[in-house]
């Protein structure tokens, strides 16, 4: 989708984390490499980047899924809008500053709400688990 000024997955953001993400199966994945300045604790990713990255990938997850699901698989239709309702993160192993892989699933559909849930992984291994509700947007009357 162009344009795209999303700090999570713009394209034509150059600030932000130009993350992309497509469909393997029921998953949606996304490979990622952090940049050196997006550091927190010594040797490992910031907690609000991960988050970030949770975030975008799992609201992205509903909005694509929310496309399928009338048939549409490869045309972005901007009246279907999705934003975080909420979203509960738990920090399970600190994030090596290294390629992750992010992998999320839609558990469940309920009127406009999407329960998405993602993992954050790095080699192979879940540092950051996210449940998160995205919601969709009331159509423009
Ligand atoms: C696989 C490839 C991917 C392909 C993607 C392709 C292209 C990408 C293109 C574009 C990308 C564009 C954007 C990028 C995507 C993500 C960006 C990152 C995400 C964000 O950065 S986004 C900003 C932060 N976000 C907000 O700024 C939200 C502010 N907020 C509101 O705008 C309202 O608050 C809203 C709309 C949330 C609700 O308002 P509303 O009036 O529509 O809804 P209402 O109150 O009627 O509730 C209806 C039902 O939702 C339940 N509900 C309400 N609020 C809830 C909550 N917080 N948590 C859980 N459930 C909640 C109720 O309980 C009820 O449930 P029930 O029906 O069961 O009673």
């Amino acid at each position: 989708m162009r344009p795209n000024g999303c700090f999570g997955c713009g394209q034509d953001n150059p600030y932000g984390l130009q993350i992309e993400s497509h469909w393997e199966g029921d998953e949606v994945v996304c490979q990622w490499t952090p940049k050196e300045y997006m550091i927190g604790p010594p040797n490992y990713l910031y907690g609000g980047i991960s988050a970030s990255l949770i975030d975008c990938h799992s609201v992205n997850t509903a909005l694509s899924y929310a496309h399928k699901k009338v048939g549409n698989d490869d045309k972005y239709d901007r009246s279907i809008q999705m934003v975080t309702g909420s979203m509960n993160l738990r920090y399970i192993k600190p994030v090596p500053m290294r390629e992750v892989e992010l992998r999320a699933t839609v558990e469940k559909v309920e009127g406009r709400k999407y329960f998405i849930k993602t993992e954050l992984q790095s080699d192979g291994i879940t540092c950051v688990r996210g449940d998160v509700v995205a919601i969709q947007l009331k159509a423009a009357q």
